[in-house]
């Protein structure tokens, strides 16, 4: 059975809107493993507009299952993998200005670089994963400068607005499954994976983890809320009556 890692950022992101303590993606990442969740992810991002230094370190002495953490090859990112030594990192290419991971990493053109951040974080004992579109040439090169898993980017398939469209991304994700596992590449896929996209995975043994964050974290958002709301009316009905 595949597993799920469970990203965490988007709790951040609300904290993060208020400049306060909570909510506490750390919190979260506990909660998500006593659901289950086979792994916590996290990505630090450049500009640090969720998660902070301060979660991944928390969540590196909280998390019992595995810390994958997600972050462009700079060296400052390097720096602070090597540092908090994370089960897994994940390198993704990241642009300041995108509202999410637009695309895979390129491979074709970033290789020298890329091999370098990964033989860095493998000789340092760390799992190293490239979050690359369903493409088969960057896969062989994901393969030629050992990484040691891939995560397949869904969101083309994710977000298609047709189901013709939706059809031939999925066909793509198929193939890079296949020859991913054919490589002996871990197979991992996400990214704008939700409750109804899922169940097109169906059958599809060759992934090995669905990493999940945003669906995640609004569904707990909306099933939260009635539990929330009476909390806080009972708070006030025990309050009393206001005096005269
Ligand atoms: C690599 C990927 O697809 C996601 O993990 C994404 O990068 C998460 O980052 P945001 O939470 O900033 O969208
Ligand atoms: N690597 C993908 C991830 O961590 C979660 O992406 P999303 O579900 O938040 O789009």
């Amino acid at each position: 059975m595949a597993e799920l890692a469970v990203n965490v950022d988007h709790v951040a992101t609300l904290r993060q809107a208020r400049g306060i303590d909570y909510p506490d993606p750390v919190a979260a990442a506990v909660a998500a493993e006593t659901a289950g969740a086979d792994a916590i992810v996290v990505h630090l991002r450049e500009d640090r507009r969720h998660i902070q230094e301060r979660d991944v370190r928390l969540l590196r002495q909280i998390v019992q299952s595995r810390l994958i953490l997600e972050m462009a090859a700079t060296s400052e990112m390097l720096g602070i993998a090597l540092d908090i030594m994370p089960d897994t990192v994940t390198l993704v290419p990241e642009k300041r200005e995108e509202l999410t991971t637009e695309g895979g990493l390129d491979l074709i053109s970033h290789q020298d670089h890329i091999q370098d951040a990964v033989s860095t974080l493998k000789n340092a004992g760390i799992q190293v994963c490239i979050f690359i579109d369903p493409d088969l040439d960057q896969i062989k090169i994901a393969h030629k400068i050992d990484a040691d898993m891939i995560e397949i980017h869904t969101g083309a398939f994710c977000d298609a607005d047709t189901r013709a469209e939706a059809r031939r991304e999925f066909d793509r994700i198929v193939d890079a499954a296949k020859i991913g596992t054919k490589l002996k590449l871990g197979v991992n896929a996400g990214h704008g994976i939700c409750y109804n996209t899922i169940k097109a995975f169906a059958g599809l043994h060759e992934i090995r983890e669905f990493s999940i964050g945003h669906s995640i974290v609004s569904r707990a958002v909306l099933t939260g809320m009635d539990r929330a709301v009476r909390d806080m009316k009972k708070l006030i009905q025990d309050l009393g009556q206001a005096p005269m």
